[in-house]
């Protein structure tokens, strides 16, 4: 992994950036220096994606720009023209750099104009503010007197925010999103509070956010989302000892691509045979759910498992065996509901015999015997969907301190509240409750969403950084258990770290749905289409990533 990978990876609290800041400051680089070279790729940043240097500016334009030596500029073809930029300006060195990139912004000749509603600001701060405006940029106090931009830079308030924002400022900031002008916010968007994601108070709505230097976790959460717009990292070279220094151990990551690759069971030793490549048990599916086992099946073919076994009531066998001839259906008797009764596993076979189980899609909660035989079971567990309300109903830490093996829950925020009633509301914080939650239970825990947060016991946390909402459709859960669970038995097998594989399983599902969302819009990826897509976005990344 090479270190725009690594650095990709780590996600911060404040408190951490501040730490790492401190030692950079502490070795000797200045802060003014900092904060020009941040605040240089800013605005640099900003002329990509604003503007272009296809056309050369009419004389009428360069008479606009007298004070650009470089007449090039003009807006690129995707986006309307630039005439004015309106830089927001707040009192600590989030405005500081907004100052530099509005300083840089004028030198390229483009129109700038400065809001800046605060008196006292930090000494940095205040020194870029005399000297833009004794370059004649204009600088306004009231949020009336700002003329009407094209866009909008919010340098108004980054990782220093703590307390909510009220009155004139708050005021100011619902009236600028009312606009409806695209909004670059530097760092994180003003008024989100930067770990928990949380709007304190009200916050800008970016189009874009440039997070500085390493992510932010509030960035990585649910709620912060619709705030966040498209997000980048501006990488200004961190040194990757002062990373280390401050982060220690357990950290807090995003899974990307170079992760998610680096742990797919790829390639496979020539000399292999099936048992040796993973032997899934599937538990799932009812009379009433024979859809959801399907599902489930379907995720778990496209992980490649050696071998595929998934234990159905018999009602259910023959359309199973018709949508998955490859895998080994074991029909079982069933309750008078449609669920599967008991275990009947073939001659020879007992839950030894497989290298991973994951039991809950379609099962119903009639299924409660089976859920306890597969707790007592020595074999790493998926529990998914009825699996996991059936485990509620058990309670769920206590019963799984019983276990001497590995189990997987994968709730979405429903589930994780009958799970775990007495944690905080995984809508608040998911961070610190997936945390919390597998600390308390000592299951790798999945907490399942539009940034699915994986965490295990010891305090290690994955975010899978980018999915699409196409997948917020029934069914699609069922896939992603079936699919990491595939995942899961090969791990096994192969010794493979089993937290990173279920990272990579969130990962893959949602790169499918992201795949899929663009070829068929995000209404056209139904459960079924999406397990058709799950081949296929392996095999164009692994060529994209053979090109590079
Ligand atoms: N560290 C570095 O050198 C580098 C940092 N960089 C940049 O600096 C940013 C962090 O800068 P920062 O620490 O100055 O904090 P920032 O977010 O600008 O604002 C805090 C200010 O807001 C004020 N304030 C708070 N709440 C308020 C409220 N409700 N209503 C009104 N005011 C309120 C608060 O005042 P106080 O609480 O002291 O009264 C304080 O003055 C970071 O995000 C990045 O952009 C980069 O240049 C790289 C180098
Ligand atoms: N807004 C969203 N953005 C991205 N992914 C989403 C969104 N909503 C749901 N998902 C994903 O879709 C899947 C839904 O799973 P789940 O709720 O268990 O559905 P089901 O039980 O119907 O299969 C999860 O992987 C979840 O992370
Ligand atoms: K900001």
């Amino acid at each position: 992994m090479n270190r725009q990978e690594q650095i990709s990876q780590i996600v911060v609290t404040a408190q951490q950036m501040r730490d790492i800041e401190a030692r950079i400051f502490a070795a000797g680089m200045p802060v003014a220096a900092l904060m020009e070279k941040v605040a240089g790729l800013i605005a640099s940043r900003i002329q990509t994606l604003y503007l272009s240097e296809d056309t050369i500016l009419g004389d009428a334009e360069r008479e606009k720009f007298p004070a650009s030596p470089r007449h090039r500029v003009t807006a690129s073809s995707s986006f309307p023209r630039l005439n004015k930029i309106g830089i927001l300006v707040g009192p600590g060195h989030n405005g500081g750099d907004a100052l530099v990139v509005a300083r840089e912004l004028h030198f390229q000749g483009l129109e700038v104009c400065i809001w800046c509603p605060f008196s006292k600001l930090k000494e940095l701060t205040s020194q870029h503010l005399q000297y833009a405006q004794s370059l004649g940029i204009p600088c306004y106090q009231s949020i009336e007197d700002l003329p009407d931009c094209d866009l909008l830079v919010d340098g108004l308030f980054g990782f220093g925010l703590e307390r909510e924002l009220k009155d004139s400022v708050a005021s100011a900031i619902n009236h600028l999103n009312d606009k409806s002008v695209p909004i670059i916010s530097i760092d994180v968007p003003s008024g989100l509070h930067t770990d928990t994601g949380e709007v304190l108070g009200t916050a800008i709505r970016a189009s874009y956010t440039f997070c500085l230097g390493l992510w932010k976790l509030g960035l990585l959460q649910d709620q912060a989302l619709e705030y966040v717009g498209k997000a980048e990292l501006i990488d200004f070279d961190i040194p990757w000892a002062d990373v280390e220094a401050v982060l220690g151990n357990p950290q807090v990551k995003r899974i990307i691509r170079a992760t998610a690759l680096s742990t797919l069971p790829l390639p496979r030793p020539p000399v292999t045979h099936k048992y040796k490549e993973g032997h899934l048990l599937l538990i799932c599916g009812s009379r009433r759910y024979s859809g959801g086992a399907i599902l489930t099946g379907l995720g778990a073919r496209a992980s490649g498992v050696g071998m595929l076994s998934i234990a159905v009531p018999e009602s259910i066998k023959s359309i199973m065996v018709s949508h998955l001839p490859e895998a080994l259906i074991v029909g079982c008797p069933e309750t008078k509901t449609g669920a599967i009764a008991q275990l009947q596993l073939p001659e020879n076979t007992d839950l030894s015999s497989f290298s991973a189980i994951a039991c809950g899609p379609g099962l119903t909660k009639d299924a409660v015997p089976i859920v306890q035989q597969v707790l007592e079971s020595a074999n790493p567990l998926v529990l998914d969907a009825d699996g996991l309300n059936i485990l509620a109903e058990m309670g769920t830490s206590q019963t799984l301190q019983k276990r001497n093996a590995l189990t997987v829950l994968t709730p979405h925020t429903g589930e994780f509240k009958r799970l775990f009633p007495e944690l905080p509301d995984a809508k608040q914080d998911r961070i610190k409750a997936v945390r919390a939650a597998a600390k308390e239970s000592g299951a790798v825990v999945l907490l399942k969403g539009a940034r699915t947060a994986i965490a295990d016991p010891q305090g290690s946390i994955w975010i899978n950084p980018e999915s699409t909402p196409a997948l917020a459709r029934g069914g699609s859960g069922d896939v992603l258990t079936g699919l990491m669970s595939g995942l899961i038995a090969q791990a096994v097998t192969r010794q493979l770290p089993i937290e990173k594989m279920v990272a990579t399983a969130a990962w893959w599902h949602a790169q499918a749905g992201i795949l899929a969302a663009q070829e068929r819009t995000e209404l056209g990826v139904d459960a079924f289409t999406l397990t058709e897509y799950l081949i296929r976005v392996i095999s164009t990344t692994l060529e994209i990533s053979d090109r590079c």
